[in-house]
């Protein structure tokens, strides 16, 4: 497709005041090119210049305030980082103090005593007096005594700011882009929805997202194109999902005979009613003759390993191989040991590929998946490589797909010859719905929301430091009658040798505690083969206690292990807690989690640990995380499109997204190629866009 040249791909370097220094800042700093980038630059807030208060309305309350006044004097007082220039700044109703420490020499020139001043900034008391320290100053004028509007705040860098790059200059910038842009700017949603939802134009809500009106346009603005954003990220999912649906076929996977085999003579335990709902979404899929693109969440220890197997045995059964790919070696390993039990019931090949694997043992794995001797291969992505050949791969499990790209998943994909294999993937943690329509709404959606049956809700509860040698006495107790605990330490990389002593440290005082007890120690700089052994000997139940790092905190199951002792707990985020809690509970006694902190905790971190003690819900548990943290900042999703959203929250947009996610299946479902006359808007805009991958709201 040949690239269009627009208006908006004019080189910033032509708007007045830029030249080619600021501009090569702009790029550098910023990746501020041409109009386009400059236009879509958003705010991230505003400051409301519309008001103003007198000097004696001035209250520590206000979280910034506007004040007329004159200076009356000023001077420069105080000695090293102590100097600063302090103006007295007075009104009908008082004087305060305006104080700057830096840029002293410019001020000292630009201030005129006696001259008239608009002063911004956050007031704080001192005794009587009120002072605002390095107050935004502007000399008052006809214009701006009336006060101005609400003034954009632009995300700079330290550097712009040191070269006088300031939010002033860009909103300058902007107004002057504005000027002429305006009539270029093209809507991109039909009238339809812009009535529907009584949304303002698009180049309206460009103008005011910068330099609005009023708060009413502001806000207006805001909505405007948060729901185009998300309107056309599901836009693009459901189409995605849709072409999936009509125009790639799947293999057929209709006989059963190993399934009913395995159902007969090994199954370990009843499946939950969940468990089979989501197998009979699996297998309508498998028989569709589409290829299945299904995601499949479920709580922590809710049983996806079994549903995974028997999605296998599916494949299998019809001359197929399965694959399944995890993020980690010690998570490939988990899944290779869990399925590794109900293949060899079966007699079924199965294979492990990972970093790890010696040349020699590769070589036999490649032959093997060649020759379609190997019937399930587990692994990491070492099963990306190109020598990685099938003789016909029918069904790729990818889990925790949150921290593999989308180019990784395509060449998964493309490792069959005539026929896409199926796919499902699996997350270890649930995420919130917001979260999993703007990550996966292309997929079908498959949710185990039941834990088997007998399952006793794991009691959590937070205990301080100094508590320790009570919990050392619970662990005591429940050693002795039979069970197994886990200990586990934070290891962050960038405090990794403190970190690491910690474990340690607590590797011997636990040592010193249960002297009678034989005692494991996990981490991620033990060598593959000393983990697997640790590992053994804990699941084997001769050690007793594992004093370990998160390395465990996926996938670990040893349904004998009851007690889970978190140290540091609040050094650790709230998926990962529930995680690292998910890996007891998993048998029939009743288990514990003691999540250990400091005294001293932030609000955050208290909200954090309580909502743990207070829910065994995962769901309920992302949705604060989401609330907590942010979308950005949830595990690992970072690159995987998420990013993509410049406005939309998906912690507070919920009901947004809802709007916009109905108006494009609603339109798709009436024009799915977008040739309506009414959808113009949204088929020109697709048509530019469609070699971006991600994001189809973009200024064209
Ligand atoms: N229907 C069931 N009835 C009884 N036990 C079950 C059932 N399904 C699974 N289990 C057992 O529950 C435990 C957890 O299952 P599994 O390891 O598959 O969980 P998971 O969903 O993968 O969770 P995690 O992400 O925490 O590893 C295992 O010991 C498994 O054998």
């Amino acid at each position: 497709m040949t690239e269009r040249v627009t208006f908006f791909d004019t080189k910033i370097d032509f708007l007045k005041g830029v030249g080619p220094q600021r501009a090569s800042l702009l790029n550098t700093e910023l990746n501020i090119f041409t109009y386009r980038d400059l236009i879509q630059y958003y705010p991230f807030r505003h400051e409301d210049r519309t008001r103003f208060v007198t000097i004696a309305e001035l209250s520590e309350a206000l979280p910034s305030a506007q004040v007329i006044g004159r200076i009356r004097d000023w001077a420069v007082v105080g000695e090293g980082p102590k100097k600063r220039l302090v103006a007295e700044f007075t009104d009908h109703t008082g004087s305060m103090d305006l104080v700057w420490f830096q840029g002293i020499t410019h001020f000292e020139k630009f201030l005129r005593p006696g001259a008239e001043y608009i002063a911004y900034g956050k007031p704080i008391a001192f005794g009587s007096k009120y002072s605002i320290t390095h107050p935004e100053l502007d000399p008052l004028t006809a214009e701006n005594e009336q006060g101005s509007t609400f003034h954009p705040i632009y995300n700079l860098t330290e550097k712009l700011r040191r070269m006088r790059v300031d939010s002033k200059l860009i909103a300058r910038m902007m107004q002057q882009l504005l000027e002429v842009a305006y009539p270029h700017i093209h809507e991109t949603l039909p009238n339809s929805l812009l009535e529907q939802y009584r949304m303002i134009s698009k180049a309206d809500a460009i103008e005011n997202i910068h330099l609005p009106k009023s708060q009413a346009w502001l806000k207006q603005a805001e909505r405007r194109l948060k729901f185009e954003e998300l309107f056309y990220n599901q836009l693009r999912l459901i189409k995605n999902k849709l072409i999936h649906k009509t125009e790639y076929p799947g293999q057929v996977f209709r006989n059963m005979k190993l399934l009913n085999r395995f159902y007969k003579e090994f199954m370990p335990f009843q499946l939950t009613e969940a468990q089979k709902r989501v197998l009979r979404e699996i297998h309508g899929d498998l028989v569709s003759g589409k290829q299945m693109n299904r995601l499949l969440q479920g709580d922590v220890g809710s049983g996806k390993t079994i549903v995974a197997f028997i999605t296998m045995l599916m494949a299998i059964d019809n001359g197929a191989q399965a694959c399944i790919m995890a993020p980690t070696e010690i998570l490939a390993d988990q899944h290779y040991y869990g399925l590794k039990v109900f293949a060899d019931q079966l007699g079924l090949t199965i294979g492990r590929l990972t970093g790890s694997t010696r040349t020699k043992g590769r070589r036999i794995i490649h032959e093997q998946l060649q020759s379609g001797l190997m019937h399930i291969i587990v692994g990491t992505h070492a099963l990306l490589e190109d020598v990685v050949q099938f003789k016909n791969l029918g069904l790729c499990i990818i889990d925790e797909q949150h921290r593999f790209g989308v180019a990784q998943r395509a060449r998964l994909w493309n490792k069959n010859q005539d026929i896409y294999p199926h796919m499902m993937v699996m997350t270890a943690t649930p995420i919130p719905r917001t979260l999993a329509m703007t990550l996966y709404g292309n997929l079908d959606l498959s949710v185990i929301d039941e834990l088997p049956a007998g399952r006793k809700p794991i009691k959590t509860v937070h205990r301080y430091d100094t508590h320790r040698l009570e919990v050392f006495g619970f662990m005591r107790q429940q050693i002795e009658q039979g069970r197994q605990v886990y200990v586990v330490y934070p290891l962050i990389e960038e405090s990794e040798k403190l970190d690491f002593k910690d474990l340690m440290d607590g590797h011997e005082s636990i040592t010193r505690a249960f002297p009678n007890h034989p005692i494991g120690v996990l981490h991620g700089r033990m060598t593959g083969y000393d983990k697997d052994f640790e590992m053994e000997r804990f699941v084997k139940g001769e050690t007793k206690i594992m004093v370990a790092t998160t390395v465990i905190e996926v996938g670990v199951n040893v349904p004998n292990a009851s007690v889970m002792v978190v140290e540091s707990a609040e050094r650790f985020g709230l998926a990962q807690l529930h995680q690292l809690r998910g890996r007891v509970g998993r048998g029939a006694e009743q288990s514990y989690c003691i999540l250990m902190t400091d005294y001293k905790l932030s609000k955050e971190t208290r909200t954090r640990i309580e909502t743990l003690v207070k829910t065994n819900n995962g769901f309920e548990i992302a949705d604060v995380d989401l609330q907590l943290r942010g979308p950005g900042d949830l595990s690992g999703t970072q690159q995987s499109g998420i990013a993509d959203l410049i406005l939309a929250d998906l912690a507070k947009d919920g009901a947004i997204l809802m709007a916009a996610r109905e108006s494009a299946q609603q339109i798709l479902a009436e024009d799915p190629d977008l040739v309506l006359p009414q959808h113009a808007p949204i088929r020109n805009q697709v048509e530019v866009q469609r070699e971006d991958e991600t994001n189809w709201s973009r200024i064209s």
